[in-house]
């Protein structure tokens, strides 16, 4: 069987509608059920992000969305290395100021997918260079669901995106409106939470989200 690495190298176009969960979003529904709109209405790859989630809680949910979840989405939990492992997730994503790439890669093996958040070229050719699988970088728009996030224009979006032989994904108050400035960036999709997550109707929102991706990538 493929493993989940191997299976993002051999299919990219896994990362055009990421969906990254938070649970502030939800407005009282459970993140199973929203996760399984998200899926069903388009979505290609699931992060599980909670901020405030303990590694047994991380787990446990991971254990939940995993039936939710088709088994050709793959499925990584944000910055919670030991999570990602006992949960048996497809991966893990990393930033900045988690975990090291090399760390991630040593602790999950050759067969998980490690993606990892940069903001600069030079931090995504010493990315690539260490073995992540794919790339995520923003925030290309303001965004109340991470104020502090620092900005990346689309200029550099477009330069990592030429830098680097690995697919990279844009993120940061993306929606069916904003999606359109990632045309001729060269990104291989959008990450996107609350354009999914506060959506009165998320299979819905996925649908708009994932066509006008389709049409800009
Ligand atoms: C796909 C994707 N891109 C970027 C991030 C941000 O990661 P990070 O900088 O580590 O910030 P937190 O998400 O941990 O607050 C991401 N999670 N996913
Ligand atoms: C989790 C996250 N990381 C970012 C970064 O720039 O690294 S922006 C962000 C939140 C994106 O949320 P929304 O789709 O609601 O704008
Ligand atoms: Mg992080």
């Amino acid at each position: 069987m493929q493993s989940p690495r191997e299976y993002l190298r051999c299919h990219p176009e896994a990362l055009r509608l990421y969906a990254v969960t938070d649970a502030s979003w939800l407005g009282g529904r459970t993140l199973d059920e929203c996760v399984l709109e998200a899926a069903e209405g388009g979505a290609t790859f699931v992060q599980l992000r909670d901020k405030r989630a303990s590694t047994s809680d991380l787990v446990e949910q991971c254990g939940r969305l995993r039936r939710v979840i088709p088994g050709d989405v793959p499925f990584v939990i944000n910055d919670d290395l030991e999570a990602a492992l006992v949960a048996q997730a497809d991966g893990v994503h990393v930033g900045q100021s988690d975990a090291a790439c090399e760390e991630a890669r040593r602790v999950l093996g050759p067969e998980k997918i490690v993606g990892v958040s940069v903001q600069t070229v030079d931090q995504a050719l010493a990315a690539s260079e260490a073995g992540a699988d794919y790339l995520g970088v923003g925030a290309l728009f303001k965004t109340a669901t991470k104020p502090e996030a620092a900005d990346v224009c689309l200029a550099t979006l477009s330069d990592i995106c030429r830098s680097v032989d690995i697919p990279v994904v844009a993120i940061g108050g993306l929606n069916e409106k904003t999606v359109a400035a990632l045309e001729g960036t060269g990104v291989a999709g959008a990450a996107v939470v609350s354009a999914l997550f506060a959506a009165s109707d998320i299979r819905q929102a996925a649908r708009g989200l994932k066509s006008a991706i389709d049409r800009v990538i």
